[in-house]
């Protein structure tokens, strides 16, 4: 048995969340452990951000002699090599995979730990067979794949998002329970890639977003030929020769349909099992670590962020949180997460993305007389000569101009959305846009004539057009 470890910091967990606190940690100068059972970089890197936009960019690339014809430029259709494919998502992995590497972290000065941990009493684990104590410690262990209570699904051979990317042929017949983010995202990309593909959602697609910013995804999903049955739950599998036979439940009917291949899209749990967090002290919701807006556990030594603590699942938040445990743990200022402010994008094509409420949800906060505002990309110039005029700007925002929300559909919604994130971030209003000299032709164009609108019909009506005219007399 190693001497146990002794230590300012302790960080369990080294993905999105957990390397940024890990490499602060070691530059303001505590003396840092980083304990890690997996791959370092986490869900993001090895299973999740990273080979799931690798794989988008590569079914983009397959599209192109689609749209091609239509600018007078004639491809022919792919051969999609799925092995170079893979490979591709490999490289992209291995071209960022020294970022987050052990010795990019030993080199910040943090000590690396590679094994799994578990707490022994409120402030002290094992990890392997290293004893580690700690004065602050935070966890930053993630999530795994929900698997839904499917008759026979232990029988049968499926797929997660965490191991789809290690398929080495291309399905013939993909199905997919769940259409969240990772189900749209990925059953586009793998229907670009020349799989049929069927997306079987319980509830509605992207239940999370506004309905009307979902409808563009959906149009275009099923114009590409993915099959959607929504409403639709997946009750039991079984297999059928070579294929999977699924029975869903649809209102009272059942139906059944075959694939080749299932992939199990329904959401991730925190990864808070094993942690040994009654030993600490440490309280959960379910499996969700019960933290407070500083993101402060009820042991109060250990902070804990990203998946595992429940809320948002995304790289950004869990970054956010991380800076929030800087602030407020290392640097003892004030900080607390602010949720109102977390961009969500779903990267299909065209890309949905949300920052701040949507409609529904501004009404449900109380908020009665809401303007909400809409410009589609088919009156912007650079969407007509790009030939991407699917989707819209919608903005909700107070009869004052203050900004409640804004949703994006379109082509390149991920990036327009990051404007009305600082917007919202430095509560500026609805004017401030308006403001913004913005570049002639480009799509962001649109955020402004969104927001141009919202002052527009209060401008042009009779009464200023009266005093209008009535300047003119004097000049
Ligand atoms: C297919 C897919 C696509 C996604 N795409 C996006 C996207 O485009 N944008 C976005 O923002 N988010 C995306 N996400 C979500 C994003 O990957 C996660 O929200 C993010 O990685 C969470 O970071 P984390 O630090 O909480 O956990 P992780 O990054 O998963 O890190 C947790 C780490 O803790 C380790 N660990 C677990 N238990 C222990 C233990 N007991 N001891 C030691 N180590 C332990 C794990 O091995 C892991 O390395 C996607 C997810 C999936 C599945
Ligand atoms: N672009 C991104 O940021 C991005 C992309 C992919 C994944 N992610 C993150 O990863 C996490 C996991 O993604 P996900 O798509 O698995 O989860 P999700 O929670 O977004 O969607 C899961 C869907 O599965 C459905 N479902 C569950 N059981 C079912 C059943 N038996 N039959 C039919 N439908 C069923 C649910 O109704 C839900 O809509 C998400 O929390 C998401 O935040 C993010």
């Amino acid at each position: 048995m190693p001497e146990p470890l002794r230590a300012d910091l302790c960080v369990i967990g080294a993905g999105s969340g957990g390397l940024n606190v890990a490499a602060a940690g070691a530059q303001l100068g505590l003396s840092t452990v980083l304990i890690e059972g997996g791959e370092m970089g986490g869900d993001c890197l090895n299973s999740g951000c990273v080979p799931s936009k690798a794989l988008i960019a590569a079914a983009r690339v397959a599209t192109q002699h689609r749209l091609s014809a239509a600018f007078g430029v004639d491809y022919a259709p792919p051969r999609i090599d799925f092995a170079r494919v893979r490979a591709h998502v490999k490289e992209a992995i291995a071209a960022i995979e020294p970022h987050d590497s052990q010795a990019r972290y030993e080199g910040l000065g943090v000590r690396v730990v590679r094994a799994m941990a578990r707490f022994t009493g409120p402030d002290r684990l094992i990890a392997g067979e290293q004893e580690i104590a700690a004065r602050r410690f935070c966890i930053a262990t993630g999530a795994n794949p929900a698997i839904p209570d499917i008759v026979g699904l232990d029988q049968v051979p499926f797929r997660t998002l965490n191991d789809i990317f290690d398929l080495e042929t291309l399905p013939s017949h993909l199905l997919i329970i769940g259409g969240g983010s990772g189900g749209c995202e990925l059953g586009q990309a793998f229907r670009r890639l020349g799989a049929r593909v069927t997306i079987l959602e319980m509830k509605c697609l992207l239940g999370d977003a506004d309905p009307e910013l979902v409808e563009v995804v959906r149009r275009r999903l099923c114009a590409e030929g993915v099959v959607l049955r929504e409403g639709a739950q997946a009750i039991s599998v079984s297999r059928q020769g070579a294929n999977l036979r699924l029975t869903l439940q649809e209102d009272s009917k059942r139906d059944t349909i075959e694939g080749s291949h299932l992939l199990v899209a329904a959401g991730r749990v925190p990864a808070s099992d094993g942690l040994g967090l009654e030993a600490a002290g440490i309280a959960r919701q379910g499996k969700a670590i019960t933290i407070d807006g500083r993101c402060r556990t009820s042991n109060r030594r250990v902070w804990a962020i990203g998946d595992v603590t429940g809320g948002p699942q995304f790289t950004h938040w869990a970054s956010h949180q991380a800076l929030v445990v800087i602030k407020s743990m290392m640097l003892r200022l004030p900080a607390r997460t602010r949720p109102l402010i977390l961009p969500r994008v779903t990267f299909t094509d065209p890309e949905l993305a949300q920052v701040g409420m949507t409609e529904v949800e501004a009404r449900a906060a109380g908020h009665d007389r809401l303007v909400v505002r809409r410009w589609p990309f088919a009156e912007n110039d650079r969407a007509e000569t790009d030939r991407t005029t699917a989707g819209f700007v919608k903005l909700v925002a107070t009869p004052k101009g203050r900004i409640l929300g804004a949703g994006i559909a379109g082509v390149s919604a991920g990036e327009l959305i990051q404007s009305w994130s600082l917007a919202l971030a430095a509560g500026l209003s609805l004017r401030a846009f308006t403001e913004m000299i913005t570049v002639y032709p480009t799509l962001g164009d649109a955020s402004k004539r969104a927001a141009s609108g919202f002052y527009a019909e209060r401008l042009l009506n009779d009464r200023t057009r009266r005093w209008v005219r009535w300047m003119a007399r004097w000049s």
